[in-house]
């Protein structure tokens, strides 16, 4: 059995990373992109029974693909307090939000890195309200949810972010982790693709993504 070489650091996830099990790795670029600058944004998962609540993402950046519910970090405010603002001001609700993830992501061209707290919330307080930003929507998080048994529909993976179904199983199994991707414009599709991946865990009993 050949052992994964594992890298001494990632640039970006230097914190905790002697803590990490890498679960999955790729890509066509050998070397990670340089940044000067780094951005923070929030992203907050609210999950309900066996169901997550996506939005929609009605304009701007991220337009027509679903996510979780957030924005930059303001001045002055912490991470936590910019998820809970942005859940509020997307989706209408309050959840007692626990910080499951980091994830940081360059684009080539772009001189400054996002950073992005990953938060999870476990029942929620508030009337789910569309905004003008977000169209709020559940989705199931079981395996074999049909579309007979009047259950939410599958988690649209295809219309996430690309690097998502890296991690989301973690999101998913309630497990810490953290990751980085760069991304490239894909001059073929017109769109920027990853073209370097890491994700990991935090500690060692997750079950690991194919
Ligand atoms: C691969 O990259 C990304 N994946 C995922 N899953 N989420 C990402 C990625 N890059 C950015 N995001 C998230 C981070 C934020 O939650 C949103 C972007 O926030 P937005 O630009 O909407 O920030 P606001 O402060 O709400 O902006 P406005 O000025 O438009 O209100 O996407």
């Amino acid at each position: 059995m050949s052992i994964p070489s594992m890298p001494e650091s990632i640039p970006g996830l230097e914190k905790d990373f002697n803590l990490l099990r890498e679960t999955v790795s790729g890509g066509t670029s050998t070397r990670w992109m340089d940044h000067k600058k780094v951005k923070f944004y929030t992203n907050a998962f609210i999950f309900h029974g066996n169901k997550v609540l996506l939005g929609y993402k009605k304009r701007g950046f991220g337009l027509h693909k679903y996510n979780g519910f957030g924005g930059k970090v303001e001045l002055g405010e912490t991470s936590l307090e910019a998820a809970a603002r942005e859940l509020e001001e997307e989706a209408g609700i309050k959840s007692a939000l626990k910080h499951i993830g980091i994830l940081f992501f360059l684009s080539d061209g772009e001189d400054c890195a996002f950073h992005i707290d990953i938060y999870r919330g476990d029942g929620f307080a508030g009337v789910i309200t569309e905004s003008e930003e977000m169209r709020p929507e559940w989705f199931s998080t079981s395996a074999d949810n049909s579309p007979d048994t009047g259950e939410a529909p599958s988690i649209p993976y295809e219309q996430l972010w690309e690097t998502d179904p890296y991690w989301f199983p973690y999101l998913l199994l309630n497990t810490p982790f953290r990751g980085r991707a760069d991304f490239r414009m894909d001059s073929e599709e017109s769109k920027l693709l990853p073209c370097k991946w890491w994700f990991g865990v935090l500690g060692g009993s997750a079950e690991v993504a194919d």
